[in-house]
């Protein structure tokens, strides 16, 4: 007979504001020591109200902690050599050390080239090839590692999860979440399977992992019985589903049944309040990390 466990929560809201308030004494160290804050600028295309929403939070947190918000907001309808000038122009500009282009962009602009553009000095998002590339090889570190995966191992480490020797599956290769999010538990001295939408037996593989990421974008799919006993599950996933009931006529499930997992595992991230703040946690950190190199730098000049 197994006895069904209660998972503790991770609190990735409390964590995020833990690090923040961190961020907050080093962004004021900085301002001592050469008298400048980190700069982070934020490009917006089109009207999603989604991405209004992210980027609106982004700019609070950076100004919550000491960081100087750069702002653009760019029409739907922008050409992809207007918006290559305004990366080029933030590349230019010393009081910005971070630029984050807001995805998804229209259809009509090549993203990877946009991505591209941005200088890997100021790449706090950590899409830039040369930033991913430097991930995926041992002995190099990359200048900045993407958000919202260095934001699932933060959790994990600061939760006291053990990754070295464990197994661990990702339900995902995304480019932005799932690919890193491996990368960085395969560098942790994890074993890592990278499960996506061609894969026999997800719900197996899952099932003999002590580490899960899900970052599939299918609401509540991983369900109790994916989950083995004791089992670490982080989840990524943000999905809207109707809820006549909530205020805003939908809430937000993730890509794990939260309900029937924490049945089963001994530690768990909820949604809302789990990795998505840290995301946010994380950029800051990168945008402070990369103001703190380049004043260094600058200084010994
Ligand atoms: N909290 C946060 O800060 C963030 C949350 N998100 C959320 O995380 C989730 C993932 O985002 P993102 O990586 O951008 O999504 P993508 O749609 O880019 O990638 C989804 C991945 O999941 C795989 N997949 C899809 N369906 C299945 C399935 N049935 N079984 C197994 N694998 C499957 C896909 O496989 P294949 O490659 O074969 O297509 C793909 O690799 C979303 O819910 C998103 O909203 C995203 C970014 C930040
Ligand atoms: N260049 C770029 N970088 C990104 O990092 C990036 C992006 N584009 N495009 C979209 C995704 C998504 N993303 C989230 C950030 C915060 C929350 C977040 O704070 N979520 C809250 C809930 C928010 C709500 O209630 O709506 C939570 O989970 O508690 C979610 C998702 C960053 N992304």
């Amino acid at each position: 007979m197994t006895i069904a466990m209660s998972a503790k929560l991770i609190d990735g809201k409390a964590i995020a504001e833990e690090i923040r308030r961190e961020l907050k004494a080093e962004v004021a160290e900085l301002q001592q020591k050469y008298g400048k804050a980190p700069g982070l600028a934020v490009v917006l295309v089109g009207e999603r109200k989604d991405s209004q929403t992210y980027v609106r939070n982004k700019k609070k947190a950076c100004e919550e902690v000491g960081i100087v918000s750069f702002g653009t907001d760019l029409p739907e309808d922008v050409s992809e050599e207007e918006l290559l000038k305004v990366v080029a122009d933030y590349n230019a500009d010393p009081a910005v050390h971070g630029i984050l282009v807001q995805l998804p962009l229209p259809k009509h602009i090549d993203e990877q080239r946009v991505l591209d553009a941005i200088s890997i000095e100021k790449d706090v998002d950590g899409f830039h090839p040369l930033n991913i590339g430097a991930l995926a090889m041992r002995g190099r570190d990359p200048l900045f590692v993407p958000c919202t995966p260095k934001g699932c191992l933060e959790l994990l480490k600061r939760s006291g999860v053990v990754m070295a020797g464990k197994r661990a599956a990702v339900v995902g290769r995304s480019n932005i979440v799932g690919m890193p999010a491996a990368l960085l538990l395969q560098r942790e001295d994890a074993t890592v399977t990278v499960i996506h939408s061609r894969t026999p037996d997800a719900q197996k593989i899952c099932a003999e992992a002590d580490i899960i990421i899900a970052a599939c974008g299918r609401a509540e799919m991983v369900a109790g019985d994916w989950v083995k006993e004791g089992a670490a599950v982080i989840d990524v996933g943000i999905n809207a589903v109707d809820d006549p009931s909530a205020k805003r006529g939908y809430r937000l499930v993730g890509d794990v049944n939260f309900a029937e997992a924490s049945e089963k595992a001994s530690q768990i991230t909820p949604v809302p309040g789990g990795v998505g703040p840290m995301t946010i946690a994380m950029l800051l950190r990168n945008c402070v990390d990369g103001a703190t190199r380049t004043f260094a730098a600058e200084a010994a000049q």
